[in-house]
């Protein structure tokens, strides 16, 4: 089948990778043509405009954007001018599901098809397949399926669910219908709310574990924090790169993300060079702003957002504050970064 791809960064290029691999027609288009130079040489057919990239499309025309979110509204008002009443122009990018139901609406006037999919899989994705959680009319996604099982990972290795027999389901291979247009980005702002929650857990978890050796570093205790009272049980020395290895093998919380931590901390146990300034994209706050809307409790999914802003000091000021008043009410002095007070000492200040 043929398919056009805007926007050939990392994703849409292995995208486009994986289809040509399997036999499809892929026209490309990108503001960097040396992106749509590398791709050609590959085999696929370039363009150098919108109009270009149109115009060597056969109709039914299938457009993907695989391109930032902040610039998703102007490409596909760019796509939308030149597609073709019955066309189908398809957001592969993480996308607030609330733009997207406002562009089907505007696009289904032209008569023009709009599918959103969630796509997940990262860098990995071109070998592995990318996860897909796709809105849009049932006409777009029929139409569509034969792209979507190429790009998707296929039933791979993962055994199959008890209780499912049977020709084998999209779900099962990698894809599915969420439902109408903005469902499929619905879905996805979802997995990455929870994205954010399990790495929190992890990261947290593997803190505590870095720590469990508190009581042999007692003396150098820093003396901005209570004492620890019992340093007798925080004399473990835990390697937590061999940890998380060990958590890989038949633990019950053995995951991709796991194992992805795994490999940061067998290259870097001590993860030099990263600040821990840790950046957020838009999707868990989409997350967290839906819950609210709809009255759902999300206490995990916003506790990791939070930690991320906290992450880059944007809760500076709330310590400050914090600081502030604790010099109000008990003459506390804030201490400098890494003071250290003789245990006694402490105590005392601490009584
Ligand atoms: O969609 C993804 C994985 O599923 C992306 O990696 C995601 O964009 C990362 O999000 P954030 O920058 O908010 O951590």
């Amino acid at each position: 089948m043929q398919l056009a791809m805007i926007g050939l960064g990392r994703m849409g290029a292995n995208i486009v990778r994986r289809l040509m691999r399997d036999g499809h027609e892929c026209v490309v288009y990108d503001v960097n043509q040396d992106a749509v130079a590398a791709l050609v040489a590959e085999g696929a057919t370039g363009a150098d405009s919108m109009g270009d990239l149109v115009a060597k499309l056969t109709p039914v025309r299938v457009v993907w954007m695989m391109v930032p979110a902040s610039l998703t509204g102007k490409v596909a008002d760019e796509a939308a001018a030149v597609l073709e009443p019955g066309d189908i122009l398809i957001d592969g990018g993480n996308s607030n599901y609330r733009d997207d139901v406002r562009r089907a609406k505007a696009l289904g006037e032209k008569g023009i098809e709009y599918v959103d999919i969630g796509t997940s899989g990262g860098v990995f994705g071109l070998e592995r397949g990318y996860c897909l959680m796709v809105g849009g009319s049932e006409r777009a996604y029929a139409h569509i399926e034969p792209i979507l099982k190429t790009i998707a990972p296929g039933p791979g290795e993962i055994e199959r669910t008890p209780g499912r027999t049977g020709d084998l389901a999209p779900e099962e291979q990698g894809y599915l219908h969420t439902g109408p247009a903005g469902s499929g980005h619905f879905v996805k702002m979802v997995h990455n709310g929870i994205e954010y929650g399990i790495m929190a857990a992890i990261a947290e978890g593997l803190n505590l574990l870095h720590n469990a050796d508190a009581g042999v570093r007692e003396a150098e205790h820093s003396a901005e924090v209570a004492p620890l009272e019992e340093p007798e049980f925080y004399q473990f020395p835990i390697d937590t790169a061999a940890v998380s290895e060990l958590w890989r093998r038949g633990s019950v919380i053995s995951s991709w993300l796991l194992d992805l931590t795994a490999a940061a901390l067998a290259e870097n146990p001590t993860l030099d060079g990263l600040a821990g300034r840790v950046s957020d994209s838009g999707e868990g706050r989409w997350t967290v702003k839906a819950a609210v809307d709809v009255g759902v409790p999300v206490p995990v999914l916003a506790a990791s957002l939070f930690e991320r802003f906290a992450s880059r000091d944007e809760d500076q000021f709330a310590n400050q504050v914090l600081s502030a008043m604790r010099l109000q009410f008990g003459g506390h002095q804030e201490l400098p970064a890494g003071d250290v007070l003789e245990a006694g000492a402490r105590k005392a200040d601490s009584e």
